[in-house]
């Protein structure tokens, strides 16, 4: 069954073919990661499958409805969310108060009741704080919740951005390097994060740079170089494969040895 199907996708900036009939489809439950040497156009092709940029050619579906140039807020309502590269979270509020902003954005009332405090916005209020602490609970980070922000550890604070994700109950949830700038402790608790949320059905599309936490994670691998697909299959098949070696020692000798080893 096919959660995400993504069809000769493509978007040029002025003559450069950033991204190029682009083509592979995720499951509910599946963890599929996008790779590529820098520059291979993984970045640009999250932001059109997450509705930040406009394809100019091919087509995005979910469960089977074309969603192709949605708003990402479009998209977030048919179950698609996304963390970002550079964390997106608000430093000086509590991690608890970071976590409702998620559940409030699902939770969606008139504002008009907000300001007068009326009891449904009061009850809709205490029901997103009772959901934010389970989505801490599920990400590890409960115990202290009324903290600023700011006080966590960067692994915590990736934990953090993926529980907000969460809160919008995605049916897909999009990682952009989740394990950036985290040590070898803090990407291991990643690692199981994803892969708890993946056994609850949501599925994973991930662009990570860490190959052995790819790797050891992904279902499915898709390898870019160029803008192109030039491969895509099972960890162990898409590490032998030829090209995608090639693509690695071509652009980085180092990275493509400690990539595919
Ligand atoms: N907004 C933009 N305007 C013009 N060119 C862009 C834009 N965004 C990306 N590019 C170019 O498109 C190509 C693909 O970039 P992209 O950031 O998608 O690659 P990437 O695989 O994510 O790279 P990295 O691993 O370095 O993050 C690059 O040549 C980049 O310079």
């Amino acid at each position: 069954m096919t959660l995400l199907s993504v069809e000769a996708l493509g978007i040029d900036f002025g003559g450069l073919r950033a991204v190029n009939d682009v083509g592979f489809s995720v499951s509910p439950g599946e963890i599929v990661s996008v790779i590529g040497p820098n520059g291979a156009g993984k970045t640009t092709l999250f932001n059109m499958i997450s509705g930040v940029y406009q394809p100019q050619r091919g087509r995005i579906a979910l469960d089977g409805q074309d969603v192709t140039g949605l708003a990402p807020n479009r998209l977030a309502e048919r179950g698609l969310s996304r963390t970002f590269q550079n964390l997106q979270i608000f430093q000086r509020m509590s991690v608890l108060e970071n976590a409702m902003t998620g559940c409030h954005l699902r939770e969606r009332g008139p504002i008009l009741g907000d300001l007068l405090s009326l009891p449904s916005s009061r009850r809709r209020s205490a029901d997103a704080r009772a959901r934010a602490t389970e989505l801490l609970e599920r990400v590890g980070l409960a115990r202290g919740a009324e903290r600023e922000a700011s006080s966590l550890s960067y692994g915590a604070l990736k934990r953090l951005e993926i529980a907000r994700a969460l809160a919008l109950e995605p049916r897909i949830l999009l990682l952009d390097e989740p394990a950036a700038g985290c040590n070898a402790v803090e990407t291991e608790e990643i690692d199981h994060l994803i892969a708890e949320v993946a056994r609850s059905g949501v599925a994973i599309l991930l662009v990570e740079h860490d190959m052995k936490m790819v790797m050891r994670i992904s279902q499915h691998i898709v390898v870019l170089d160029r803008g192109e697909k030039i491969a895509e299959g099972a960890p162990a098949a898409v590490s032998r494969d030829p090209r995608v070696i090639e693509a690695y020692l071509g652009a980085q000798a180092t990275e493509a040895g400690d990539a595919l080893r």
